[in-house]
């Protein structure tokens, strides 16, 4: 079993109730993961899916060992038959193969490069990794998705949602960013969205700013945030860069920074966001700071997200 995309879960909300039994007794399953190691492998940086993915890799008594190929690792080559005369040092082909002979799962993370749209939405280095590891694979954040993520976010709205309501709504809110991001978290969140069955959910971002329509498929699109916003139980807030124009930076506009005034559009919701967040840029002190906000409970959950996701695969191997 991998874990690549969310729709690698069978039931959505069988997965979200595990993991919130996970949350009430983390070391529960302290053998599971006895002299079995995990390892995770960065070519860009973290500060949650590190901590939090090896924390529950912890809790289930794996050993971890964590290697930073953007300063430490070989060059590696995606390209079957490259001459190797310049640049990388050593073909996917042995490196993930060897890899596969020190750990038993292995955890990768791979932003997209925003320069080339086919090759990250042919995800070329998780595929890589798919094609000659010989063990499981988990994705800490590939060029187009975070599934990890995504299933911290659906355990945290599962926590918070109104429970006097049936159908909460759910908006998915661009905002402006200095510098392009992948549409990795963006993609995953509509994906998981698209398992909730019990959620309306709208996505709200500037024209020409629209998501892959191979993800979105017949997701509402809203191009006035202030009415998307209208009565919604949870703002998810996240940056991307352009899909059509690609990884550019079309628009700045802070007009669509979320304040205290837009979020009081809503149905008292609460805001959400990954993380990192770039203050006064993306949401304003207030609303980041206010009652209101999630964010740090859902990096918390990344923790039983990510347990969750081991556990299963440790069972299958
Ligand atoms: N893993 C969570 C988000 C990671 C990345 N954000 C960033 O690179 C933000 C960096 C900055 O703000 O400088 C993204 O959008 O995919
Ligand atoms: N949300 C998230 O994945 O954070 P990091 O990039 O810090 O891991």
């Amino acid at each position: 079993m991998n874990y690549i995309s969310i729709k690698d879960i069978n039931s959505l909300s069988k997965w979200v109730k595990q993991a919130i039994k996970i949350k009430k007794n983390p070391l529960k399953n302290q053998s599971l993961g006895k002299n079995k190691t995990l390892g995770m492998l960065f070519f860009n940086p973290s500060l949650r899916t590190r901590l939090s993915t090896q924390k529950a890799a912890m809790n289930l008594g794996m050993n971890v060992m964590v290697m930073n190929f953007t300063n430490e690792g070989w060059t590696l080559e995606f390209e079957d038959g490259a001459v190797m005369n310049s640049g990388a040092s050593e073909h996917i082909k042995e490196a993930a193969e060897v890899v596969s002979q020190y750990c038993d799962i292995i955890a990768i993370r791979a932003f997209a490069g925003l320069v080339d749209k086919e090759k990250d939405y042919q995800e070329t280095v998780i595929s890589g990794f798919l094609k000659y590891a010989t063990v499981p694979i988990v994705n800490m954040e590939s060029a187009i998705r975070h599934p990890l993520q995504s299933l911290a976010d659906a355990i945290t709205m599962e926590e918070f949602k109104p429970r006097h309501k049936d159908k909460p709504k759910v908006v998915l809110s661009w905002a402006p960013h200095p510098k392009a991001l992948p549409q990795a978290v963006a993609n995953s969140f509509v994906e998981m969205m698209q398992l909730q069955k019990e959620m309306e959910f709208v996505i709200t971002h500037p024209k020409g700013y629209e998501l892959s329509p191979e993800i979105t498929k017949d997701c509402k699109i809203e191009y006035d945030q202030n009415k998307a916003f209208e009565n919604a139980d949870f703002v998810y807030v996240k940056n991307w860069s352009n899909f059509n124009d690609y990884g550019k930076v079309t628009n700045s506009d802070p007009n669509w920074t979320v304040t205290a005034e837009k979020m009081a559009l809503t149905n008292n919701g609460k805001f959400m966001h990954c993380l990192p967040v770039r203050r006064n840029v993306i949401v304003s002190d207030e609303v980041l700071d206010g009652e209101n906000s999630i964010v740090i409970e859902q990096a918390n959950n990344r923790t039983y997200s990510a347990q969750l996701v081991l556990q299963k695969i440790l069972k299958k191997i």
